[in-house]
């Protein structure tokens, strides 16, 4: 009997299709593209044929992906074949990422690694400069610590020398927020860490427009600094005593500073009274221990000139804050008459110590017209002369209080009057200091009742 092969071609075919009479011999797989090329409608045998030839695309998850596939297909003979798959694509992947993989280990680690640490010190750099923008605009926060070598890059190995004062050298710096300021490198103080560390905390509380920022510090030990806010306009000293050639600043602006300087004083004597005042920078003094009711000159440190008597005199009255008011009485003076006090090159002997000469002058008009000329800059110095020897009478108890002062500096020139006079101090007053050289100091007799204004309650 002859038998025949035939071809069912078909995505759903089922077995009702199949005749009774035909048994299933083989079944394979087709190429879906070519099939699609027939839609409904059964190819020819020969095309059947070949598409069995070529075999078909196989889609397979990548968990196979390194195994080898075998497909079986038959050809018009009957004889059937195999068909090798090898999934060479997925082996080059693979070969591209184990090399792709070591070279990023090898190559690109220490790459990858100095680009981390970029990022982060940028990232350490910027938040940084961020705590310190913040800490400037928040005034509640306290000073920021600075390490020494802190200080050493703010002031770039303390290069630029601003000045000097009682307490040591003061520098120009930058920090890295990119605000200049000045840092004053303290002289070996006796303070331990606890006074210095208070001390600080105390000072960076303070916050007002006409008290200098205290910004940081540094303190380790063997090196301690302060990092203040920058003045732009530097010291006020330079405009007290100009040189020639120097545009030196008008009376208005004189009073205006004045003022500031008594609003700054007046705003430290109200919220710190408690302050145990020695010398004329605030805070400072407390970092110089003194053990003894009289404070030695060589323990007292600060400017000799504007230092209150009771400093380093007995017998004159207890140390408070109107020793600060002293030191400004001290420093209108200077302001308003545009000269140091205490002068030995004045052209006339009786000019030497100016608080003196000025007081004589007060009732002489013409006098006082050689330091201003206008009218209205005449007034105000003369107002700026006689609060001025109010704040320096011998007395702590004479001298009014910080907030009084401002009253007079802000009231009518007509509710002033004139204190009593001021005299030289008798020299034969002990000096509890045997290094003490005090060629010159002011005292209004202590016995004399000064002549206190009616409008004005010290
Ligand atoms: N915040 C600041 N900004 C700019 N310059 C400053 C600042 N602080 C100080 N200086 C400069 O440094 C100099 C010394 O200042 P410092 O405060 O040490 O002493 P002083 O006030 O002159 O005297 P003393 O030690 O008696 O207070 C000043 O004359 C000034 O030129």
């Amino acid at each position: 009997m002859k038998a025949y092969s035939y071809a069912l071609y078909g995505s759903d075919l089922l077995i009702r299709d199949i005749e009774d009479s035909c048994n299933i011999t083989m079944i394979t797989l087709l190429s879906s593209q070519e099939v699609d090329r027939y839609k409904r409608v059964s190819p020819p045998y020969t095309d059947l044929h070949n598409m069995m030839a070529e075999g078909f695309n196989l889609l397979y998850s990548e968990s196979y992906s390194s195994e080898i596939f075998q497909i079986y297909a038959i050809t018009d003979d009957m004889h059937l074949f195999a068909l090798r798959l090898v999934p060479v694509a997925v082996l080059n992947l693979f070969f591209f990422l184990v090399h792709f993989l070591a070279a990023k280990f090898i190559l690109g680690a220490p790459c990858v690694l100095i680009l981390l640490i970029l990022k982060w010190m940028r990232r350490h750099q910027a938040a940084d400069a961020n705590i310190e923008e913040f800490l400037l605009a928040h005034n509640n926060f306290l000073p920021i610590r600075y390490s020494y070598s802190d200080i050493k890059k703010i002031t770039k190995n303390f290069k630029c020398k601003l000045g000097e004062g009682g307490y040591g050298s003061v520098y120009r710096g930058i920090l890295r927020s990119g605000n200049e300021v000045a840092v004053k490198i303290l002289n070996k103080s006796k303070s331990n860490g606890q006074d210095f560390i208070s001390e600080v905390a105390t000072i960076g509380r303070i916050h007002h427009i006409n008290v200098v920022q205290l910004v940081g510090f540094c303190f380790n030990y063997s090196k301690q600094a302060l990092v203040y806010d920058f003045m732009l306009n530097g010291s006020l000293d330079k405009h007290i005593s100009y040189k020639d050639g120097d545009d030196p600043l008008n009376s208005k602006k004189m009073y205006e500073i004045s003022l500031g300087i008594a609003r700054g004083i007046e705003y430290l004597h109200r919220g710190y009274q408690s302050f145990t005042p020695k010398v004329s920078d605030f805070g400072l003094a407390r970092l110089y221990p003194t053990d003894r009711n009289i404070v030695s000159l060589t323990a007292a440190r600060g400017t000799l000139g504007y230092m209150a008597p009771e400093l380093f005199y007995k017998d004159i009255g207890g140390i408070s804050y109107k020793a600060y008011v002293y030191s400004f009485g001290m420093l209108l003076m200077e302001m308003a008459g545009r000269r140091r006090n205490l002068n030995a090159h004045a052209e006339r002997s009786s000019q030497i110590y100016f608080p003196l000469w000025v007081y004589d002058q007060l009732g002489k008009e013409k006098e006082l017209e050689r330091v201003d000329a206008i009218e209205e800059e005449r007034e105000t110095t003369r107002k700026m002369i006689i609060i001025a020897l109010w704040c320096i009478q011998l007395s702590p108890n004479d001298r009014p209080s910080m907030r009084k002062v401002l009253d007079m500096l802000e009231g009518d020139m007509d509710r002033l009057q004139l204190p009593p006079k001021p005299l030289l101090y008798p020299m034969e007053a002990s000096v509890d200091d045997a290094d003490a050289e005090i060629e010159l100091e002011t005292v209004s007799s202590s016995l004399s009742t000064p002549i206190v204004s009616s409008g004005y309650q010290f």
